[in-house]
């Protein structure tokens, strides 16, 4: 992280922002901040060279009141129990904004998959699967990919559940391969939605995509894939980057060769469509028309946001922006889309992924996208609906009014609420 922010509290703050465009009392604001429960616990397990080591595992259930807890698994040195408490809260109004019918949560085991053989990243994972078992299940909580995770871990997930509850239920977690019960679509999805969200901010903006240059901080499953399909609406990438830095050509490059770039020799650097290698911090600051933080939360904070050069920012990572950023952007008149709507295609293909395994009939992926593509221009519509009749701060601000409305409805609407 750029600084000591905690992204628990950043989750906090936002709900406070939006609470001055709602007529709540702070009784009820206060049941919308914290969640319901969080799993800590450790995982003991074997190395390849018959050592034992010990992993810290979380998985924080935020609010299940609009339906099952839903989110992904994150394998990360970062992660920690506020870090998944914030991603959990989050993922409650991603899918309040886009209106499917789950609640929040979110997972992660401290560690880097990367120092670790295939073998023993499946102990670390099917021990995980082990302690998640009692709380999750198609009805109740369903994990899914995030942060070095994938259909592999996905896949022996389910299958550590399914043996240890003798049954089949593909529905218990998403993001599967598809021969596992995995949606059409669903890798992509989650840079779908922000190239959809890019698309329509543009357009109502009136600016255009065709016309824009292009930053992406961040470069894997969210990242490049928001960079391939911006592309393929016409806008020039200039400049992408991963941990070991960004690379830049004023002119643009192809962002599939960068990626396949990425995938032969694990990194960017190197890549032979750029002309110069520059500092994560350069390309924030870069002067393109838009700016895609597809890494980590809290990449950009308010001495960042004081140089950014991009007028349109996509939040394709959860809680890339600080609070301070926020405000430093929104007085900057940098407009700013955020996370729980830009990055929506993830979830909500996982949506249709469930939906398909509960009824054992498996999409077209033309049909996958067409109902997602549904999903994010009404939710955008919404935004920018709630955004001109409450005259809101920015678009974060308006994205999390819906958003709380439609979880405080279904609370007190359901008689969840005394
Ligand atoms: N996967 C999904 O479906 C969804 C993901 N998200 C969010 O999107 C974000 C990215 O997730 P995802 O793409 O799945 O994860 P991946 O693990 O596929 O990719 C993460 C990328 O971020 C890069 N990265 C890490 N730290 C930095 C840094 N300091 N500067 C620049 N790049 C960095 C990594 O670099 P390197 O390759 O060198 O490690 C990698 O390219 C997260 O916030 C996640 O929560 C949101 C919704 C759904
Ligand atoms: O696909 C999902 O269920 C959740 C994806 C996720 O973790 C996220 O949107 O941050």
């Amino acid at each position: 992280m750029s600084d000591e922010v905690n992204p628990f509290e950043s989750l906090q703050e936002q709900i406070d922002d939006a609470a001055a465009y709602l007529e709540y009392s702070t009784d009820v604001l206060e049941r919308l901040k914290h969640p319901e429960r969080v799993l800590e616990t450790t995982l003991s397990v074997e190395m390849d060279d018959g050592s034992v080591e010990v992993f810290e595992a979380f998985r924080s259930q935020f609010n299940g009141d609009r339906g099952p807890y839903k989110g992904g698994i994150r394998y990360h040195p970062q992660v920690s129990r506020d870090e998944v408490k914030a991603l959990s809260g989050w993922m409650v109004y991603k899918c309040a904004a886009v209106n499917i019918p789950y609640g929040g949560g979110k997972g992660g085991i401290k560690f880097d998959p990367r120092q670790y053989s295939a073998s023993e990243v499946e102990r670390i994972t099917r021990s995980f699967a082990k302690e998640l078992r009692p709380l999750i299940g198609e009805d109740r909580d369903i994990p899914a990919p995030d942060v070095n995770t994938g259909q592999r871990e996905m896949n022996w997930i389910k299958d550590t559940y399914e043996t240890l509850e003798n049954t089949t239920e593909p529905g218990v977690i998403t993001g599967k391969a598809p021969e596992s019960g995995g949606s059409a679509g669903r890798v992509e999805a989650t840079g779908r939605s922000v190239m959809l969200t890019t698309r329509e901010a543009f357009d109502y903006l009136g600016k255009d995509i065709e016309r824009a240059t292009v930053a992406v901080q961040g470069y894997g499953n969210a990242g490049s894939v928001a960079a391939k399909l911006i592309d393929d609406l016409g806008a020039n990438v200039v400049a992408v980057s991963d941990s070991s830095g960004a690379v830049h050509n004023p002119d643009g490059f192809d962002a599939r060769a960068a990626k396949d770039h990425k995938n032969e020799t694990g990194s960017l650097a190197g890549f032979e469509g750029a002309t110069e290698e520059l500092s994560n911090e350069e390309l924030l600051t870069m002067d393109v028309d838009l700016l895609i933080p597809a890494a980590l939360e809290n990449a950009i904070d308010g001495d960042i946001a004081n140089h950014v050069q991009a007028d349109i920012i996509v939040e394709a990572a959860n809680g890339p922006l600080t609070p301070r950023a926020d405000d430093v952007l929104s007085e900057r008149d940098v407009a700013v889309f955020p996370d729980i709507l830009a990055n929506a295609g993830g979830v909500t293909v996982s949506y249709f992924e469930w939906v398909q395994n509960r009824q054992r009939f498996y999409w077209e992926e033309e049909r996958v996208n067409d109902e997602l593509e549904r999903v994010i221009t009404t939710a955008f519509e919404d935004l920018v609906d709630t955004y001109e009749r409450t005259d809101a701060e920015d678009f974060r601000t308006a994205m999390y009014v819906v958003a709380i409305e439609r979880v405080v409805d279904a609370a007190e609407e359901g008689g969840i609420w005394p």
